[in-house]
């Protein structure tokens, strides 16, 4: 990947092709690389203009692109290269073809405990990446983690908008991500950690066990509520069959304190993940 922003025609190079979907001032297409015929996703960011409050902050845009490249990991999207043009600015990404995590569970409704604890084993191995870099991603819920492809079970983790590099001296803080998946710092305003991640990490993990979401409520103030005061549980119809040790594993990423909740490593050695011996059929 190399350092600079390409300023030629990005059609000169690439044939644009589907919508393979939207966000917050950007849009993802499907590409084809003239020469080589490789394909990619190219994620199209509209630049702010002038005072508008339209288009996102080259600040910030520049932020993900820093992110993307210290990135070199099999369970993380990989930057390619990146256009500058008048209206956009283009992340040319390697392309996933399996869809959205999220999209996959919707249609099993709950995973087996085996097949939930490889997905989450790749979420912890794709994170232990970014933590060692000092990364948070603040926007970890099952829309932001792909398949490969439909056959399988690889995942990668994809969307660093609202990524951040975390360093002693400064303080983040700020009021981003999905209510249903965000630490009870980021409700209160605190300033946010690695661990901010971790607590989300617990939220998916639930999510693929049971099909139910732990803290939403019918009201963004009642989710709110419900994630502060760690109003949750585990529901006997829910989590009739699933083991101790996976609500164990739960349990320790849903703590308020950020300091006392399990860390990325805290997760890969958990006996949930790393089981001592061949794991036996969970009931
Ligand atoms: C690096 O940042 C992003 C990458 C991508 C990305 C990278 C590779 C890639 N291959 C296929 C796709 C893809 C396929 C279908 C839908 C989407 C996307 O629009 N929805 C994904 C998650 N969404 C909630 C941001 C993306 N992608 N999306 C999407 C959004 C991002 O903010």
């Amino acid at each position: 990947m190399d350092s600079v922003f390409k300023l030629e025609p990005f059609e000169d190079n690439y044939e644009v092709g589907e919508d393979l979907g939207s966000g917050h001032f950007a849009v993802v297409r499907k590409c084809i690389h003239r020469k080589t015929r490789q394909a990619f996703a190219a994620k199209f960011i509209r630049k702010r203009r002038g005072g508008g409050r339209k288009g996102a902050k080259m600040e910030d845009i520049v932020k993900e692109i820093n992110v993307l490249r210290c990135m070199n990991h099999p369970n993380v999207i990989s930057l390619h290269e990146v256009y500058d043009t008048k209206q956009e600015v283009i992340l040319v990404l390697e392309l996933v073809s399996g869809g959205e995590l999220f999209d996959y569970i919707s249609e099993k409704e709950a995973l087996s405990e085996e097949e939930a604890s490889a997905f989450i084993k790749q979420i912890l191995e794709g994170l232990k990446h970014l933590h060692d870099n000092s990364i948070v991603h603040l926007d970890l819920k099952p829309e932001n983690i792909m398949l490969l492809d439909r056959t399988s079970t690889k995942i990668k983790l994809i969307d660093f908008g609202l990524a951040r590099k975390i360093n002693d001296k400064d303080d983040v803080r700020a009021m981003m991500g999905t209510a249903e998946f965000i630490a009870p710092e980021v409700v209160s305003f605190e300033p946010l950690s690695l661990a901010t991640d971790m607590w989300s990490v617990g939220v998916i993990t639930y999510i693929l066990l049971s099909g139910s979401s732990p803290f939403l409520g019918e009201t963004l103030q009642e989710t709110y509520h419900n994630i502060t005061a760690l109003n949750f549980d585990f529901d006997h119809d829910l989590f009739q069959n699933t083991s101790d040790l996976a609500k164990d594993f739960i349990k320790r990423l849903f703590i308020k304190n950020p300091r006392k909740r399990g860390s990325v490593n805290d997760c890969l050695n958990h006996p949930w993940i790393k089981p001592s011996e061949p794991r036996e059929a969970i009931a």
